[in-house]
């Protein structure tokens, strides 16, 4: 039967980057997506602005909602410092074997636990599963009606970065963290991944 999008992805990385070079690994597969086969991964130029708030927070731990390929995994890990934690969350098990390849091709296992199952049944229980009560920085990239949710059951201190909240766009998300007054926001103008159409990351830290 026909190769899955994410198949023909990670065949890309095995083919064009270098094992244990994460940067080789997000170019390839930004290449990938620009020249061969869209794919939605936040891609080069948001990820540049994802790279800058990651490496302003410089997090502790980091929780990923949506982990698909795993290319946003490996933009944020690279940036990490050693003893630092990033847990990426994905329900979708064929997605999930794709993404644990690309994550040890780049060789950043060591610094990411990727999770398969909801985000709604899984962060209540990251306090007694993993023992971290609250994240110091959440990268929101998964079903944008789970957006909302998802942030009002980790109300607990960290700084929240939403990709797509233009395209496809979360609208309840963007009302609720840009009206209320447990979270200052700013939107970061750009554009959808390999595509000249408007979109824009939403971040929002998280007052108490
Ligand atoms: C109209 C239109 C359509 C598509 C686009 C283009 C476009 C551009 C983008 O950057 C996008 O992020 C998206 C987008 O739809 N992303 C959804 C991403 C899901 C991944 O996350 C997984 N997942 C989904 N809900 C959960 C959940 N609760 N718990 C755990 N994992 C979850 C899924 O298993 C997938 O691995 C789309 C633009 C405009
Ligand atoms: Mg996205």
């Amino acid at each position: 039967t026909r190769s899955t999008r994410p198949q023909r992805l990670l065949a890309a990385v095995q083919k064009n980057a270098t094992r244990g070079d994460p940067r080789s690994v997000v170019k390839a597969i930004d290449e990938f997506c620009r020249y061969t086969e869209w794919a939605m991964n936040v891609g080069d130029e948001k990820g540049c602005i994802l790279d800058s708030v990651v490496s302003e927070v410089n997090p502790a731990t980091v929780l990923e909602l949506g982990t698909y390929c795993g290319y946003s995994t490996v933009r944020i890990a690279t940036l990490l410092p050693p003893d630092a934690k990033l847990i990426t969350l994905e329900f979708n098990p064929d997605f999930a074997v794709i993404a644990r390849q690309v994550i040890a091709w780049a060789g950043q296992e060591e610094k990411v636990h990727l999770v398969e199952g909801s985000s709604g049944d899984l962060i209540p229980k990251m306090k007694e599963q993993f023992g971290v009560k609250s994240f110091d920085l959440v990268f929101l990239d998964h079903w944008k009606d789970r957006y909302l949710p998802d942030a009002k059951l980790m109300e607990a201190g960290s700084v929240l970065l939403a990709d797509n909240v233009i395209c496809p766009g979360s609208p309840d998300y963007l009302d609720y963290v840009r009206n209320s007054p447990k979270y200052r926001s700013q939107y970061f103008k750009s554009h959808l991944e390999y595509t000249k159409v408007e979109d824009g990351l939403e971040k929002s830290v998280f007052l108490g």
